[in-house]
């Protein structure tokens, strides 16, 4: 694995993504037009935005799975369009993704998933790939036996969390989560924001969160970044609902936006809600 410097942590240290400038086109269709964004390290950063509004494709390029047309894409300190193969699978290697669906392969077992990536980014002996794997999926709140099933046996729940143990499978600083919650009644939603929190508070996680939930965006979000106009906004909740932006106030102000935050002051105490709120 090449050798990438150490991740800083801390309010002097630099953003972990950097983004400047992104245009995206297909065609005729401009998704991005000068996207600007910053994600600090250790936050839990919610990402929104209307149907098509480039939510996946943004989380896609920062991957490096597609190429913008134009702007420069910052992860962890490197420019991602000028890393050479080694260097770039060494970043692969400090990201975990968990993609809407789970995207594990249906071939093989679970704790099989959880091992690929060990098995391709490091050269530790099969016993304690293993090992690592186990630790993982009791880490995703699987039960030890869930190890031997394959995906099709899982639940829609179980298969997040099977997706999730892989995506941690080689202790990542950044998560990347594409809607974890969707699919999930309300109550296994809870569930999973709760262990995204505390997997994020015990492991110094930065999460990149896509999703549509809004229990998730007022419960475990520090700052949330908005995709409108091309563009993306980013502030706490509190600067959100004091956006006069249509969309921003329709999301946040609506019927579930409300639904959502009064929850989070039934749940948290008004106090609680309000010091978040500030950020
Ligand atoms: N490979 C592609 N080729 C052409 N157009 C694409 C491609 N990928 C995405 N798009 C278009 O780019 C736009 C943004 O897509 P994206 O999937 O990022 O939206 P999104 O914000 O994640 O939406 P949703 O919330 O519905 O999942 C859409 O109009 C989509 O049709």
């Amino acid at each position: 694995m090449a050798d990438l410097p150490e991740l800083r942590r801390g309010a002097e240290a630099p953003p972990v993504i950097r983004v400047r400038g992104l245009v995206t086109r297909f065609g005729p269709q401009v998704v991005h037009d000068g996207l600007d964004l910053d994600v600090r390290p250790g936050e839990v950063l919610g990402v929104v935005g209307g149907s098509g509004t480039g939510k996946s494709v943004l989380l896609k390029e920062i991957l490096g799975l597609m190429e913008p047309a134009a702007g420069r894409i910052e992860l962890l300190g490197h420019d991602t369009a000028a890393l050479g193969r080694s260097e770039r699978t060494a970043l692969q290697a400090r990201t975990g993704v968990l993609f809407q669906n789970g995207a594990l392969f249906s071939s093989m077992t679970v704790a099989e998933n959880v091992m690929l990536p060990l098995k391709e980014h490091t050269a530790l002996p099969p016993s304690l790939i293993a090992e690592v794997a186990r630790v993982k999926i009791a880490m995703a709140g699987l039960p030890p036996d869930a190890g031997t099933k394959h995906p099709a046996q899982l639940s829609g729940g179980m298969i997040k969390r099977a997706g999730l143990a892989r995506a941690l499978a080689l202790d990542p600083d950044i998560l990347f989560l594409d809607e974890p919650t969707a699919g999930l009644d309300p109550i296994g939603a809870a569930a999973f924001d709760t262990l995204i929190q505390g997997l994020q508070r015990s492991l110094g996680l930065t999460v990149f969160m896509v999703t549509h939930d809004l229990d998730s965006l007022t419960s475990i979000c520090d700052r949330i970044a908005v995709l409108v106009d091309r563009k993306i906004r980013v502030g706490t909740l509190a600067q959100h609902l004091a956006d006069p932006h249509p969309w921003i106030h329709d999301y946040f102000h609506g019927p579930r936006g409300r639904a959502a935050l009064d929850a989070r002051e039934r749940t948290a105490g008004p106090d609680a809600a309000l010091r978040k709120a500030k950020g």
